[in-house]
């Protein structure tokens, strides 16, 4: 049998519905870091994975605001995002018409070459279901999607209809993450790693590249602090007091190099914790690697 994987693109206006459809397409693990400001690169809100395929819905910034807003260089990223995805989603509110941004975002999406599916969302709350295809008629004439369907996020009608739409135009590919990914993984493997690159940098040949790092815990504490509480395994007693150093100072500097970049990476002022523990033999052991992420880049 054909897996199918690729990465999809939700837009459209505030408050159309995107949270929610992503919440119902892919479940409850999403968006755990959902107030982290507009950067550049593409936030994964969740993965949804079945037999026959994944789906990464990813995030694009810029679009979603209305064109005066936007700078020439959002609208650059949002364009090359969307042209990289195999499939874009525009989600449109059925209860109210066609609205000027949206004649905006279509117009945008003229320059992109992915298929786009519209999705009429809220079609629960419409007096009279006769209204959705009016509806729909009207966004079909500012352009010819290529699929376009009736949905209620909120009551889960039809939400796996749009999934199947969206399945049928993604390529042939692996999974990309493993089942039970939770959306913030790949934020805490970026951190794993760099925390890592400070370990190796720092103590030179004194920690041998057997050091591992992984992320605890994450959470948002205010709109702009993001704390992180991660562990750097190491494999030997001696290894462990290196790394912690005098007084602590080896682990400090490993920290604030970290957090350093970290911060510039992601636009947040970041709380960083770390641990260092020992853990002999954790190469040979299963949940370890997975913890490391190790069976993540299959
Ligand atoms: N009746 C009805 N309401 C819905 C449906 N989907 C979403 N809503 C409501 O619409 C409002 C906005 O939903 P969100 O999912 O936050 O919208 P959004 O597009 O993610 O909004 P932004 O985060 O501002 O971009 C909420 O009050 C939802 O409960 C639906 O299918 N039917």
């Amino acid at each position: 049998m054909t897996y199918r994987s690729g990465f999809v693109a939700l837009v459209g206006r505030p408050n159309v519905g995107k949270s929610t459809l992503l919440n119902a397409l892919v479940g409850q693990k999403v968006a755990i870091m959902s107030n982290r400001p507009q950067t550049t690169r593409n936030r994964i809100r969740g993965v949804r994975t079945s037999e026959t395929s994944q789906m990464v819905f990813i995030d694009t910034p810029g679009i979603h605001k209305p064109k005066h807003r936007l700078g020439e260089y959002m609208v650059e990223i949002a364009l090359r995002t969307l042209n990289e995805v195999d499939v874009v989603v525009l989600v449109v509110d059925a209860t109210s018409a066609v609205h000027p941004t949206e004649v905006e975002i279509v117009k945008e999406l003229e320059r992109v070459r992915t298929p786009v599916i519209l999705a009429l969302n809220k079609v629960d709350a419409l007096p009279d279901r006769a209204v959705a295809l009016q509806r729909i008629e009207a966004y079909q004439a500012l352009r010819d999607f290529d699929e376009f369907v009736p949905v209620s996020a909120l009551k889960g009608e039809q939400v796996e209809r749009l999934a199947e739409l969206i399945e049928a135009r993604l390529p042939e590919g692996p999974k990309y993450y493993p089942d039970d990914m939770i959306t913030d993984q790949p934020e805490s493997h970026i951190i794993s790693e760099i925390v890592r690159e400070k370990v190796l940098l720092l103590t030179r040949d004194e920690v041998p590249h057997s050091v591992m790092v992984a992320v605890e815990h994450m959470e948002r504490r205010s709109s702009d602090t993001l704390y992180v509480s991660a562990v750097i395994y190491t494999e030997r007693e001696s290894q462990k007091a290196i790394l912690i150093g005098k007084q602590g100072q080896m682990l400090k500097r490993v920290g604030e190099m970290a957090r350093h970049e970290l911060e510039a990476l992601f636009g947040n002022r970041i709380y960083l914790e770390l641990w260092v523990k020992v853990k002999r033999d954790w190469r040979n052991k299963p949940a370890l690697l997975h913890q490391f992420g190790f069976d993540r880049d299959r």
